[in-house]
């Protein structure tokens, strides 16, 4: 049996020995003997100071702890101090985004009573003999003070706050908290703000203070923090109270009961007087007077009680950008990858359980969107499986979407297609939002490639066909995803189900959150499907972008108008070879009149912003930010922009925004307005504008500053090819104005007519194609159609500008260009992919940097069947 020793050569006293016994159940004293090597708890201190000490469990478990490393001891051991089951109360469970509280206001402070004679009778300064004013006037010893009010409770927007936790503890809210916080009556967290203080008597009446004015005294508010998004409902009732979105907005939910006014108690003669008159009144009326309460102004004294409601709140975070996807696709991880968040990341599903935002910087900061990582969804989550319709809620206030798919997924395409129906049956509006794919865990993709690969060939041939295969395997994932999308809108067109229609995706990015491999791709996308979500449905939360050009600048669906409008603009910017002091033709300027309208029209932007600062490099105002070096996706972006404008000398740059501001396009301090002239004006405006630049000979010299529905193109190609960049032949064409005029009237006819056949011959190879391309596609078919339509309309083209000199109409010619545009911006979009597919090291990177004439010039048999150049697809 082990022996007592003393501790440290300290003594215990009687007291702390007691304290310490009521540590162990059994044993008080078991865990002291043989303790000697004790020496660093503070029950041991305090003990040892002979202060009368309680430890607590903890404690006593720490020490038993620490006399695990005494020498073998079997009795300290025995010291296991479990928790007894019954008495160990689970802490609730915490949810960061619901929350059901409530709240009490103060009640009003009660008012003064200055008894009756309390005052003296003063000389009355307005009194005149003969007038009916007395000559004194009673004055009190004070006005009696008022109750001050209850303090309100108020819930107010605080971004630095992001989720509704901190209610759970019963309101940690600082110092702000003084008066509220502890459990409700329901076990709910209550929140009571201060009651309204009583008048002080002691300020009212007499005193220093006499005669003085009392001022109500002011209860401050109970002011609750809660994060943008949060929704405030009645509990009972379920009725909307607010919303709190923009930061320092405040919503009382619970106004403060009124103070009691201060009261001039009335003197004995005055309520006999009262209550004499109360009972004659009463036996007057004939009823019978038993009694008559003298009392009535006493209740005017009294402040007026708080109020005290439940209230649910509920948490939609607010981002610009959803992040969703099953779990574990690295939602978290590319968040963490792209901002500054450290969201914790696992590999087990559900390791997000609550949004974790992060700031998207991009662009030198001129451009900021929030990205909102929500919790995995799984098949079922619109009903609620796994959490699913708390998290789904979180979507409402973004505008953008961003499906992560796991792309080393055995099927990712499956993946990105259940979480998109998961959205469709939780709330269709999520399926028209703009929206992108990143294909992350490209690494683990490269890596088995590798590995088979290697398996199957020698080093240097290995990595190669590994490439290929990834390459191979991105394109098939690309084109399954757009099918998958397609797939999805026509269901949603079959069954006529509810709400709009859902949208493909704007952009698909491979990308790997691990190693940051297409990373900046993935931002400049979101960028652009948040301007296209802006443009297209412009948020009363979010600023409106300051110019049109600004929203074109970033809208790549709202640039395809501009294309169209802008086509012949930019169809001779593409073809025309640089002159002057014209800077190097950036590679992206003259693929298609599709990019080169938007770029183009960006540049009209760009030009005017540039005009305006002085500056020639400059932007479009607030455009998205620069696309990354190497990559480019032509969609309206204002490096797009800033590129074709950079093409033009500064003259040339003057006269393009002179020209623009002639045609309304821009107004006088330089911004885009977007105001078409009618049709008929326009064109009048653009051939009068044309007939003045041929006249002085500087079409030839400035082709950009063609007129809508003029062609430029070679004097031996004639009119046929209005404005189609296309077409790529290059060369000053005359003008169709003049050509025009010297037709018969025979001679057109023949020209319409030839033209005409020449159409419906087109729509039915077209038709042909479709048909066969649709049997042998899968779900790309419709992309595919269009680019096999691409190079044979091309070619068609061209063959008619050798074959016909006139034969074509002001109205057709324009017709045409928004064909071609049309079709050239589906070109566009095609050309994003095969950019994307296109990776630095890519053996057909080289042909990513080809213009659309230098990609038109080529062989027919340079295609390969599915319209695309060979090597490519
Ligand atoms: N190799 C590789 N692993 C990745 C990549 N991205 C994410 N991961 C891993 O995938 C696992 C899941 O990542 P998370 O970011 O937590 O996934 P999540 O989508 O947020 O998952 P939940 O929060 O559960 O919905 C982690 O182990 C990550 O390290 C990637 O690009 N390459
Ligand atoms: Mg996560």
């Amino acid at each position: 049996m082990a022996t007592k020793q003393p501790i440290l050569g300290t003594k215990l006293n009687r007291a702390s020995v007691q304290a310490l016994a009521c540590c162990g159940p059994a044993r008080p004293l078991a865990w002291l003997r043989g303790s000697g090597r004790v020496s660093d708890t503070a029950a041991l201190g305090s003990a040892a100071a002979g202060q009368a000490h309680q430890p607590s469990r903890r404690t006593c478990v720490k020490v038993a702890a620490g006399r695990q490393e005494a020498p073998p001891d079997p009795a300290p051991k025995r010291i296991a101090v479990k928790p007894d089951a019954a008495s160990v109360v689970p802490e609730a469970h915490k949810v960061f985004d619901e929350i059901v509280i409530n709240v009490k206001s103060g009640a009003g402070g009660n008012g003064e009573v200055v008894p009756a004679g309390r005052g003296r009778y003063v000389p009355n300064h307005k009194y005149k003999p003969g007038g009916n004013q007395s000559k004194t006037i009673w004055l009190p010893a004070s006005e009696p003070g008022d109750g001050a009010d209850g303090g309100d409770v108020v819930l107010v927007c605080d971004p630095g706050v992001d989720s509704l936790l901190h209610l759970h503890a019963g309101g940690n809210t600082g110092g702000k908290r003084a008066a509220g916080g502890a459990k409700g009556d329901a076990g709910r967290p209550t929140f009571a703000a201060r009651d309204g203080s009583n008048a002080n008597p002691n300020t009212g009446s007499g005193g220093p203070k006499r005669n003085a004015e009392i001022k109500k005294a002011k209860t401050p508010a109970l002011e609750i923090p809660v994060p943008p998004g949060t929704v405030v409902k009645r509990k009972g009732t379920g009725a909307l109270m607010g919303e709190l979105m923009q930061p320092g907005q405040r919503l009382v939910v619970a106004r403060g009961g009124a103070g009691g006014h201060g009261v001039m108690a009335p003197s004995r003669e005055q309520n006999r007087a009262r209550v004499s008159r109360a009972e004659r009144e009463a036996r007057n009326k004939g009823v019978e007077v038993v009694e008559v309460d003298d009392s009535g102004w006493r209740e005017d004294v009294k402040g007026q009680p708080g109020q005290q409601l439940g209230l649910t709140l509920l948490l939609r975070v607010v981002a610009d950008v959803g992040l969703v996807g099953f779990p574990n696709a690295g939602k978290s991880s590319l968040l963490k990858s792209l901002t500054r968040a450290s969201p914790t990341i696992a590999p087990y599903p559900f390791t997000t359980l609550m949004p974790n935002l992060g700031v998207l910087s991009a662009g030198g900061g001129a451009s900021k969107a929030v990205l909102a990582d929500l919790p995995g969804l799984i098949e079922g989550a619109h009903k609620g499986r796994g959490l699913g319709r708390n998290f789904l809620r979180h979507l409402r206030r973004t505008s953008a979407l961003l499906h992560v798919v796991d792309a080393s997924a055995p099927d990712p395409v499956t993946d990105y297609y259940a979480v998109r129906e998961e959205l469709r049956m939780y709330n269709p509006d999520y399926c028209a939002r703009p929206h992108v794919v990143a294909l992350n865990k490209m690494d683990l993709l490269q890596a088995a490639a590798a590995a088979t690969a290697a398996a199957a060939a020698d080093s240097g041939a290995a990595a190669e066909a590994a490439e290929e295969a990834v390459v191979a395997r991105m394109k098939e994932l690309v084109a399954a995803i757009r099918g998958a999308a397609q797939a999805q809108a026509a269901e949603h067109a079959e069954h006529a189900y509810e709400g709009p229609t859902p949208v493909g995706p704007l952009s698909i990015v491979p990308c790997c959150a691990a190693t940051g491999e297409g990373l900046k791709e993935l931002a400049a996308a979101l960028q652009r499907a948040l301007g296209a979500a802006r443009v297209a449905e412009p948020d009363v939360l979010r600023s409106a972008p300051d110019t049109l050009a600004e929203a074109r600048g970033g809208a790549a669906e709202a640039a395809v108008e501009v294309a169209v409008e802008a086509a012949p603009l930019a169809a001779s910017t593409a073809r025309q070879p640089a002159s002057g002091e014209r800077q190097p033709v950036a590679s992206t300027s003259g693929r298609g009149a599709a990019a080169a309208g938007v770029a183009v029209a960006g540049a009209v932007g760009a030009g005017v912003a540039m005009a305006a600062a002085g500056r020639r490099q400059a932007a479009p105002l607030g455009a998205p930010p620069p696309a990354p070096a190497g990559w480019d996706d032509g969609g309206g972006w204002g490096a797009d922009a800033g590129d074709a404008a950079a093409e033009l000398s500064a003259e040339e740059l003057a006269a393009f925004n002179e020209r623009c501001r002639s045609l309304g396009l821009i107004d006088d301090k330089g911004d885009f307005t977007g105001v078409r002239l009618p049709d008929d004006e326009e064109e009048a405006v653009a051939g009068a504008a044309a007939a003045a630049f041929a006249e002085d000979g500087s079409d030839a010299a400035s082709p950009w500053l063609d007129a809508p529905g003029v062609s430029r193109s070679g004097a031996g190609s004639g009119v046929g090819d209005t404005g189609d960049a296309a077409d790529g032949d290059g060369g000053g064409a005359p003008d169709w104005l003049a050509e025009l005029e010297g037709l018969d009237e025979e001679a057109m006819a023949a020209v319409l007519a030839e033209l005409e056949a020449e159409e419906e011959a087109e729509a039915a190879a077209a038709a042909a194609a479709a048909a066969s391309s649709s049997s042998a596609a899968g779900s790309g078919t419709g992309r595919q159609q269009q680019q096999q339509q691409q190079p044979r309309t091309a070619s068609t083209t061209s063959q008619r500008s050798s074959a016909h000199s006139h034969d074509v109409s002001p109205r057709n010619a324009r017709n045409h260009d928004a064909e071609h545009n049309a079709e050239d911006d589906e070109d566009g979009e095609e050309y994003d992919d095969l950019v994307k597919m296109a990776g630095a090291d890519d053996p057909d990177a080289a042909l990513v940097g080809l213009s659309l004439e230098q990609l038109l010039a080529m062989e027919k048999e340079d295609w390969g069947d599915n319209g695309a150049p060979k090597g490519l697809l």
